[in-house]
């Protein structure tokens, strides 16, 4: 279980830049650099980056046409084609009244403008050139030091986007430029005329200084100025089309610019390595700008900001949701909120401090995080961060809780991953403790650390204790969880095998390595092997054959679980006193998606592409559905289009749930719902065959393949593909062992073997602690005030377990439905911020337009938002452009 290949720890912490990133940083960035070929997308993790025909992308933005692919004219062959009808402008103008409202609306929900703001307040006189009078920002208020304003000052009047809300700059020979979309990427060229001889739709387009070619209208994309080029928000762009995003968006990188507005909500570049972005002077200066009422250039603290503001003047619970694939910064981006908030909202108690958050972080990512193909250090765990703030705005407490996590890794996990970090800390640290080496028998294990680099893991270790010191884990607790971790690495190195009986009929059972078993026996305090064996195995004979394994590796999943809930509870009550709180800030934590990986994917990437699933259709509510809804009720015109476009069904989440769960999601609860129905979705599906003792995965995969044409089957016969994300990622999973993960039979015996151990640390703590084991799957931590609000969790949870689906609720299956359904419906409940993360591909041409299903995803949102919210949207010709990622096929 927990042997790792050559070099496994190496480069965890310390594993600086993605492979990927750091090759593009190498070709260095900056706004003097030259333009790497960089894409932005989301999905492509850096480990498993394929490299794409890659176009090659000369110095200077205005040479990109030299890319375009010599086979570019056999694609778009050249036909004449017919004049093209005028570019419909898709959305009525406004009336003034009504736009004030909207923008004021759009202002309530996201950080000002700052552009706008400073016109309506400036003084200068109509038709001034001149930009930035310094009375825009006002006088130096008395609490802000004059070093600090004249800086302030200085990075404003820099941070000042181009104006683009010249007539004369929209009608600038620049925008006769246009991307042409192709295979590879996108290309600037420059629109010539039309062709019609032949009467078809094609177009001669010139790259510049290049060739002319002929293509389909369709394929060209309206260009912005390229004063543009930096935006600091989407929505200002006069032309919102994906070629433009993405060039904003890859602009920015390559100056290091990595967090981009994109109307409400917040896009953050992974940069591979640190950036000198989350400095103190940086939290200054946003802290600054906000007290003197000016918007801060994008970044998470301002983000952060923000979310505080619309925390403490509308008391009401906001969550900072990050989403992203596997390794694209949203755990990184969690931490730099939680830090922000803790430093700006002092705690006045020192409940909530710094270095303690810093101290939970250490403990969870070693408990929660483990090294994976694409991530030295990835999130395996899914956790919900509240902040409770008191009646000033203050930070009163914090809690923590732990909804499910990647048990199954402990028994099994791809031959290039590895188990949880901590059993690597605790084996490689421990060496320096001899006595306590001695006293887990963990110096009689030898091999588990082959490869692995031993010092850097001891110094994890090292920092893991003094974490575990500032939250305040008594001696008794460190003991009890060392000789739990213990005694997992022990039962690791032994199975459960056939033992040679004088009685032919029946089967007799033993360990296979009984010093192991032996050794785990002591460190739990169960007595002897064969008290520890007739602990787990009370009647062997009702066991059938392959179930004797599942059972033991059930008891390891089943003590892993209780020490988590464990250390969970005892952070929680470090950080989470009884004490009045107002609202909550709600900062989610979970594992990313996978986009492409060499095997088919398990059980546990299942259910975290269900949670995106439903954040994503939260997202997708919140963005686009409700504001359409808004315009409605004002009677403001939009264009069909996008409803027929974006308000679809999403058929993803109705063969997940079954047709009558999928109705409303994001906008009412939808628990799951465990009466019969013709319909049944696949998780049902999954339930109800895990429910039956006597059906196997094979039942499973039978039942699967017959359940939708949406769903396909994959390469071997136990696999199936699901195209998740709006039909954009094909995901395909291997459903090797999944009803057995689904019986979760061995969590109370590990409690119970818990309580009763004969070692007085174990049961005194175990039994002590009321968060722990309450499920075998999920920790509910109780007691804190964010809680007591947030009751649905729960309610899902732990409400009438007396009905007929009692037996149901009891599988795992279904207690991560439920867990999912609360996380879901905890986040709906309050005011939702996002931020979107991504991962830059190098050598992927402009845009590979093959990747970047999730650009496809969150980029028609800022479209929508943009064109319909944008100030600008009546200046010039928005011109939205149709949204081909719809219909492109996919590889
Ligand atoms: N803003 C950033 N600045 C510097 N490095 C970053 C930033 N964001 C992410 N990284 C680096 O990228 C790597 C992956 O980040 P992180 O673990 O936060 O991703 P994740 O989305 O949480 O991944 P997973 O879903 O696998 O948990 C880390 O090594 C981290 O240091």
């Amino acid at each position: 279980m927990l042997t790792m290949p050559p070099g496994a720890l190496q480069g965890q912490r310390s594993a600086g830049p993605p492979k990927v990133v750091g090759e593009i940083l190498k070709r260095g960035a900056g706004p003097a650099a030259p333009s790497p070929t960089v894409a932005v997308v989301e999905g492509t993790a850096p480990g498993s980056v394929e490299a794409p025909t890659a176009v090659r992308v000369p110095a200077a933005p205005w040479c990109w046409p030299r890319t375009w692919p010599p086979d570019a004219a056999s694609r778009h062959p050249a036909l004449p084609p017919p004049p093209p009808p005028p570019p419909a402008a898709r959305i009525a103008p406004e009336p003034p009244g009504r736009r004030l409202l909207l923008r004021s609306a759009r202002n309530r929900s996201r950080p000002r403008c700052p552009g706008k703001r400073w016109r309506l307040s400036s003084a200068a006189p109509a038709g001034s050139r001149s930009r930035r009078p310094t009375s825009v920002v006002g006088p130096r208020p008395p609490n802000v030091s004059r070093y600090i304003y004249i800086q302030t000052l200085a990075y404003v009047s820099k941070s000042e986007p181009e104006s683009n809300d010249s007539p004369t700059e929209l009608n600038s020979p620049d925008t006769d430029a246009y991307w042409l979309v192709h295979n590879e990427g996108f290309s600037p060229v420059e629109y010539t005329r039309k062709k019609s001889s032949d009467g078809s739709s094609k177009v001669l387009v010139k790259v510049f200084g290049g060739k002319e070619y002929a293509v389909d209208e369709e394929s060209l994309e309206k260009m912005n100025s390229v004063k543009m080029q930096l935006t600091e928000d989407l929505s200002q762009l006069n032309y919102l089309n994906e070629s433009s995003i993405l060039n904003v968006v890859r602009s920015r990188y390559t100056s290091n610019l990595i967090h981009t507005y994109a109307g409400p909500t917040m896009l953050v570049v992974n940069p591979g390595s640190p950036l000198n972005l989350y400095t103190d002077k940086v939290m200054h200066m946003v802290k600054n700008l906000h007290k003197i009422n000016k918007q801060p250039p994008p970044h998470v603290y301002a983000m952060a900001q923000s979310v505080y503001m619309a925390a403490v003047t509308t008391r009401r619970d906001q969550s900072l949701i990050p989403m992203g694939c596997q390794a694209s910064g949203k755990s990184t981006s969690c931490k730099h909120l939680l830090q922000y908030l803790v430093q700006t909202a002092v705690s006045p108690n020192k409940v909530v401090t710094l270095e303690r958050i810093e101290a939970m972080w250490t403990v969870l990512e070693a408990f929660g995080n483990a090294a994976t193909a694409n991530n030295p250090n990835a999130t395996r765990s899914v956790h919900l961060y509240s902040i409770d703030l008191d009646q000033g705005g203050q930070i009163a407490s914090m809690s923590i809780q732990m909804h499910f996590y990647d048990k199954w890794r402990l028994i099994d996990h791809p031959p290039n991953e590895f188990s949880f970090h901590v059993f690597y800390y605790l084996l490689a640290g421990i060496e320096n403790i001899p006595a306590l080496r001695k006293e887990l028998y963990l110096d009689q294990i030898n091999d588990d650390l082959k490869g692995v680099d031993k010092s850097q893991a001891a110094v994890e270790f090292t920092s893991l204790q003094s974490a575990l010191m500032i939250l305040g884990f008594s001696n008794t607790e460190l003991k009890a969880i060392y000789a739990v971790l213990a005694a997992i690495i022990h039962l690791s190195h032994t199975k459960i095998v056939k033992k040679d009986s004088i009685f032919k009929d029946k089967v007799q059972w033993t360990w296979s390595n009984s010093d192991a078993a032996k050794r785990a026996a002591k460190c739990l305090g169960a007595g002897n092997t064969d008290d520890l064996f007739s602990l787990v195995f009370p009647d062997t004979e009702v066991f059938k054959e392959c179930d004797i394994g599942d059972q033991l590796n059930a008891l390891i999943v089943g003590l892993y679980t209780e020490t988590f809930n464990l250390v969970a509870s005892i952070i929680n009550r470090k950080l989470a006193p009884s004490i009045h709180s107002l609202c909550s800030i709600i900062i989610p934590d979970y594992p990313g998606y996978v986009v492409k990986s060499k095997s088919a994917l398990s059980m546990f990437d299942f259910w975290t592409n269900y949670l995106h699933e439903r954040l994503l259709s939260s997202y997708h509510n919140y963005a686009i559905v409700a504001p359409l809804e808004k315009y409605k009720i004002e009677k403001v015109e939009t264009a069909a289009s996008y409803e027929a476009e974006f308000c679809a069904e999403d058929h993803m989440l109705k063969l997940f749930v079954g047709a009558k769960g999928a109705v409303g999601f994001g906008r009412s609860p939808s628990m799951v719902d465990l009466k019969p129905e013709p319909c049944p979705g696949l998780l049902r599906v999954l339930d109800d065959t895990a429910g039956d003792t006597n059906l196997n995965d094979r039942d499973l995969i039978e039942k699967i393949q017959t359940f939708s044409n949406i769903l396909k089957n994959g390469n071997k016969p136990n696999e199936f593909t699901l195209v998740h994300f709006r039909e954009t990622i094909p995901i395909t999973y291997n459903i090797n062992g999944w009803i057995n993960m689904c019986r979760d039979g061995m969590a109370k015996t590990a409690l119970a073997l818990l309580h009763d151990s004969s070692n007085i640390d174990i049961s005194t703590v175990f039994s002590k602690n009321r968060g722990a084991g309450l499920t075998s799957t999920l920790a509910i931590v109780d007691g804190t005030q964010s809680l007591r609000r947030m009751s649905s969790i729960r309610r899902a949870t732990f409400g009438s377990l007396s009905t007929a689906a009692t037996l149901k609720r009891k599988l795992t299956c279904v207690q991560i439905r439920f867990a999912v359904d609360g996380l879901v419906e905890t986040l709906r409940r309050t005011g939702q911020h996002f931020i979107h993360c991504f991962i830059a591909q190098h050598e992927a041409g402009f845009t590979n337009r093959t990747d970047v299903a999730a650009t496809r995803v969150f980029h028609s949102v800022y479209k929508l938002q943009s064109i319909t919210l944008s100030p600008n949207s009546n200046k010039a010709n928005p011109e939205p452009v149709a949204c081909r990622w719809l219909r492109l096929p996919h590889k």
